[in-house]
């Protein structure tokens, strides 16, 4: 479904990331693992379309998408939870989720729906409070419901469990393999804990110092090849 291949992308003058390939299939959950400041989010920006590509393709549903801007990305199916959540502060709960119908077609904005309060309960019953005034874990509930709002086919997580408590951190775990029960969704999970990925994911990939140094089945990794990319 998504094809990543010789990537290129960074800022003004320094580029970041080179050479990336990465492929993420639908029913699977995908991890991007690495040290702080290696290149994650910069790959998650360039698949979105928030960052420009300096070379390669990205190919999704069978067509290049990297010279499309992000809003149209988002319609057709990809979506982005970034990486300190970004929701409204002075929006409601409901409102930030009415924003996330905005990628599909009108006639299929059918009002919030049920099954996103059946996941993330809290929100139904802070649906009239401002995002601001909510904790950090249910902000990332949120997020994370805004984004599936909008029936993404792949969904893209920038580091979903960072700050959160354990209970929440669970939480997000269950609606991840949830969310790839149906086979028709893959998800980009940026993870730094090792733990988690192996608990969530279904391959993984390690960047280092904006390349992929390692990658393959998390069924079959070598903990101690991948975690020595990990530890600082
Ligand atoms: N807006 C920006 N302008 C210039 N350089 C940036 C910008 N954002 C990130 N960088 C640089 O790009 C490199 C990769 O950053 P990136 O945020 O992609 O890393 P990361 O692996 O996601 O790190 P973390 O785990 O800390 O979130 C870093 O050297 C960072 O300083």
């Amino acid at each position: 479904m998504l094809k990543v291949a010789s990537l290129q992308s960074g800022y003004d003058e320094s580029m970041v990331l080179e050479n990336i390939d990465m492929e993420v299939l639908p029913g699977s959950v995908v991890a991007v693992l690495g040290r702080n400041g290696v290149g994650k989010s910069t790959l998650m920006k360039s698949i979105i379309g928030l960052l420009p590509l300096a070379a390669g393709s990205i190919i999704w549903e069978n067509n290049p998408i990297e010279k499309l801007p992000p809003e149209e990305r988002t319609k057709r199916g990809i979506a982005y939870v970034p990486q300190g959540r970004e929701i409204f502060p002075t929006l409601t709960v409901e409102e930030n989720l009415l924003l996330g119908l905005e990628s599909l077609p009108k006639q299929e904005r059918k009002g919030i729906p049920e099954h996103l309060f059946e996941m993330f309960p809290v929100l139904k019953e802070m649906l009239h409070r401002k995002g601001g005034d909510l904790s950090g874990g249910q902000q990332q509930q949120l997020a994370i419901a805004r984004a599936l709002a909008g029936q993404p086919r792949l969904l893209l997580l920038d580091e979903p469990m960072e700050g959160i408590q354990p209970s929440i951190v669970q939480l997000i775990q269950q609606v991840i393999s949830q969310i790839v029960a149906s086979k028709t969704v893959g998800i980009v999970l940026v993870e730094h804990s090792l733990d988690v990925a192996f608990e969530c994911a279904d391959y993984y990939y390690v960047v280092d110092h904006g390349k992929i140094v390692a990658h393959g089945d998390i069924a079959s990794a070598q903990m101690d090849e991948v975690k020595k990319y990990l530890v600082v």
